[in-house]
């Protein structure tokens, strides 16, 4: 069993595996008569193969139990997918770089502070959803069309926080 203690997240240490999607951290530029702050481009959508085409869901998940005991990652090498609280929920991020075998020594496990969300470049290693402390409402952006695109990977990993 590979334990792991979530670290907070950062867009530093989240690098190999995707963005972190956070207007604190994040450029931005008047629009609407400057009524608006536009937060551009935050994140690299991917959509491949054979009709492929960008969706956008909804996701309202039932919070994980601590420490969260994960027996597979899962990926999805057609597509990026990106997750974003809609009620400032924080939620635990799993992840390992994108390959067809997992180091265990590469796996890192992230919590989040509620204004994050993150978005897993196609091909990244990642556990479900799993949110924390009560129901979470998730704005989720991924890609539909053709093909198998959810790969899962057997890994047993208990993950705890700091
Ligand atoms: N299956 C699905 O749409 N969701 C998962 O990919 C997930 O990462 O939660
Ligand atoms: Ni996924």
């Amino acid at each position: 069993m590979l334990e792991l203690k979530a670290e907070p997240l950062t867009a530093e240490a989240f690098a190999p595996f995707g963005e972190v999607i956070d207007a604190r951290i994040s450029e931005w530029f008047p629009i609407n008569a400057g009524r608006t702050r536009r937060y551009h481009d935050l994140a690299m959508v991917e959509t491949l193969g054979e009709g492929a085409r960008t969706l956008i869901n909804i996701f309202v998940s039932q919070p994980v139990e601590i420490p969260l005991e994960l027996d597979f990652l899962e990926r999805h090498p057609l597509g990026s997918q990106a997750f974003m609280p809609l009620h400032e929920e924080r939620f635990v991020v799993v992840v390992a770089p994108p390959g067809d075998e997992i180091d265990p020594a590469e796996v890192r496990a992230f919590v989040t502070d509620g204004r994050q969300g993150v978005n897993y470049r196609a091909g990244t290693w990642h556990a479900i959803q799993s949110v924390l402390e009560r129901e979470g409402e998730f704005l989720v952006v991924d890609r539909g069309g053709e093909g198998n695109n959810c790969d899962e990977y057997p890994l047993a990993v208990r993950v705890t926080l700091v």
